[in-house]
């Protein structure tokens, strides 16, 4: 594969900025490649597990003379971090970021860009319940969407270089703005990643009062829970208080729709039930039918028969 950009830097040493650097390199993406972490036990682990080409003690050694910035930190310190390096960014180099969220970081982000300098928000749809420097591993992108939320006016140069990075990352590539993203992530990922983090937590109060039959006897769709339930607490802090207004908007048409089904089956409604899981059936089988989840092990399987 050939080089995308001469010099990448990577702020933020986690999940997902350990995954781009394995995969960078992997790919010949980039000539060099330097990180930064916050936290000195992080710069020691990326240094011990050879991480990046050069681990870096500050932010602004890290990003000067990068042609590309990577923030892969939680959205909630964006635009602090924004600030901190902005001194540093090279002319004509571009900043982009990995956020879960794209409204408020293009806000807090975005002021604080150099004139001269290109930002492209991105977001790989593509992650683990894991966290930290050794949490990568280079295939993480593959088949895996990214979507680049660039403000008007970007200059489309940028934004094709960055899609060809992340092609060569394995991902496949899509632009949307930012409102728009918010509204589908807040659907897809944040309202289910809250609604794990409740149904653990009513099972731990409840374990209390079986003694631990609920974890003990806890099959397939539980377990499912507790691995998103297990994600890093930092960060999808920063995405709920980040995406507040989508999220709130999605967890008022969930509860609405969970009043129903609660008073379905209260009042012994059948076919209230019956038509509602028909319906959602349908949504899964239209995703095996387009192709769009082949790990599923249902992939490629009949359905609706007996
Ligand atoms: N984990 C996922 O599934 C996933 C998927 C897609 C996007 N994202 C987004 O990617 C970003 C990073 O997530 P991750 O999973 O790699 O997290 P992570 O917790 O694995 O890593 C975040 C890193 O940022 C560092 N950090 C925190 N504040 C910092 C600061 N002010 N300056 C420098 N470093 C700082 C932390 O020490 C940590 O090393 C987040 O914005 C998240 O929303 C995560
Ligand atoms: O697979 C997981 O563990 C994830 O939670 C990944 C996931 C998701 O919800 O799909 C989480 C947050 C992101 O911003 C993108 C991807």
């Amino acid at each position: 594969m050939t080089e995308v950009y001469d010099r990448v830097a990577l702020i933020g040493l986690g999940l997902i900025a350990s995954s781009m650097a394995w995969a960078i390199k992997r790919g010949g993406l980039a000539r060099e490649v330097t990180g930064y972490a916050r936290s000195a036990e992080t710069r020691k682990i990326a240094r011990e597990i050879g991480l990046c080409d050069r681990i870096c003690d500050t932010a602004l050694e890290a990003v000067e003379g990068a042609d590309l910035v990577v923030l892969c930190v939680p959205v909630g310190v964006m635009g602090e971090l924004a600030a901190e390096i902005a001194p540093a960014l090279k002319p004509g180099a571009t900043v982009t970021d990995v956020g879960s969220v794209k409204a408020d970081v293009i806000a807090q982000v975005g002021p604080h860009i150099p004139e001269g300098v290109h930002f492209v928000p991105g977001h790989p749809l593509a992650g683990t319940e894991h966290s930290g420097p050794r949490a990568g591993f280079a295939e993480l992108f593959e088949n895996r969407w990214c979507l680049l939320v660039p403000p008007e006016g970007t200059d489309p140069e940028a934004i094709a270089k960055l899609r060809r990075l992340w092609e060569g990352l394995g991902a496949n590539v899509d632009e949307m703005d930012a409102e728009h993203h918010d509204l589908v992530l807040a659907v897809t990922s944040h309202a289910p990643h809250l609604i794990a983090y409740t149904m653990v937590g009513v099972a731990d109060d409840l374990r209390r009062v079986t003694d631990s039959e609920v974890i003990k006897y806890s099959a397939g769709g539980f377990r499912d829970f507790t691995r998103i339930a297990a994600s890093d607490p930092t960060m999808w802090r920063d995405v709920f208080l980040s995406n507040k207004d989508a999220t709130l908007e999605i967890l008022g048409r969930f509860t609405e729709e969970l009043f129903a089904l609660q008073r379905a089956i209260r009042q012994g409604d059948g076919a209230h039930l019956h038509d509602y899981f028909t319906r959602t059936r349908a949504i899964r089988k239209g995703i095996i039918e387009a192709g769009q989840d082949t790990d599923a092990p249902d992939f490629g399987r009949g359905w609706g028969k007996k």
